[in-house]
């Protein structure tokens, strides 16, 4: 979908060695002296830009063709292109390597560790697998024809967004995340100066049992009303929120449907711990034995 590299081959499994590096070194130290975290991460990021560099310049000269968002990144940013934008608007190299980078890096692991943490909800919680199925089973029996799922159908899932939710909220798949205080300011006697680098705990804010009473427990019911302003933070919040969220949400969505409709699982291991990385995942990845429905 970024840019249509085959699922196979040693093109895509450099790109993966590469990208988890990457993503093992993201919130390491940022010393960059060999034999570091920082640095091994520096250089794969190095060798994903050289990789970038070469399918960028196999696009532009026209040996390769694909209908993907990097094709619309240099389509709408070349220079010279007669699109309606301001030549100064446009993205350089540089900036369309960074780009789809942040897309890779942001995007990839976080649905990923998703989907693991859903099929483990759902396997553990059989009430909440049978309201699901029988949401996705309905939307299949009102379907008149086509087998593919529409966009009217997804955006019509109330009980699917509540399982989502509450998947994000009971994985706390980004255990923290940062914020520059604007202002000086006091909260519950700290004072905090103007400028600082505030880390949110994201994972007490979504166990709180305030907000969330018998917070281990998932309960997508929790999502029936409205909750109190910033006590969810999934996708995070305000003007930096997730920019990818409607995309990982429709991916979740169509996963969810072809999953429930068609198959059921079972794990083969209980292990509830969770590896401790900046995107969480259950530690064993979660196995499971899938047979069809
Ligand atoms: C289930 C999957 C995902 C989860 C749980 C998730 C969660 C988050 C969270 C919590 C943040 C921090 C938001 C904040 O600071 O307020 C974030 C930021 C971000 N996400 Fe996602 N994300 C997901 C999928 C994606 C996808 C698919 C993409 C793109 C293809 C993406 C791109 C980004 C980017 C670029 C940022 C940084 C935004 C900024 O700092 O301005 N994410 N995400």
């Amino acid at each position: 979908m970024i840019m249509s590299l085959e699922p196979s081959g040693e093109e895509q499994e450099r790109f993966r060695a590469n990208f988890k590096i990457i993503s093992s070194s993201f919130a390491s130290m940022p010393f960059k002296i060999p034999g570091t975290a920082f640095h091994r991460g520096i250089k794969a990021r190095d060798s994903m830009y050289a990789m970038i560099d070469s399918i960028i310049a196999k696009r532009r000269n026209g040996e390769v063709i694909q209908q993907d968002f990097l094709e619309s990144l240099i389509i709408k940013h070349s220079k010279g292109t007669n699109t309606i934008d301001n030549e100064d608007n446009k993205l350089t190299d540089q900036q369309m390597k960074d780009n789809i980078l942040t897309l890779l890096v942001a995007g990839h692991d976080t649905t990923t560790a998703a989907l693991t943490w859903l099929v483990k909800f759902l396997g553990e919680n059989p009430a909440v697998l049978e309201h699901l199925r029988e949401e996705h089973l309905q939307i299949q029996a009102n379907r008149k024809d086509g087998t593919n799922l529409t966009w009217s159908e997804v955006n019509n899932m109330p009980y699917t967004n509540k399982v989502i939710s509450e998947t994000l909220r009971r994985a706390t798949i980004l255990p923290w995340y940062s914020r520059k205080a604007a202002q000086d300011f006091e909260i519950d006697g700290y004072n905090i100066k103007k400028g600082w680098s505030i880390n949110l705990d994201v994972v007490s804010i979504h166990h709180d049992p305030e907000t969330f009473p018998d917070p281990e427990k998932f309960d997508p019911s929790r999502f029936d009303a409205p909750l109190k302003t910033f006590s969810y933070l999934g996708f995070g919040s305000g003007p930096r929120m997730c920019p990818g969220m409607n995309l990982a949400k429709l991916e979740i969505c169509i996963f969810i449907h072809h999953l429930v409709c068609k198959y059921k699982w079972r794990a083969l291991e209980k292990d509830d711990s969770v590896q401790p990385t900046l995107v969480r995942m259950p530690k064993n990845k979660y196995p499971i034995m899938v047979e069809p429905l």
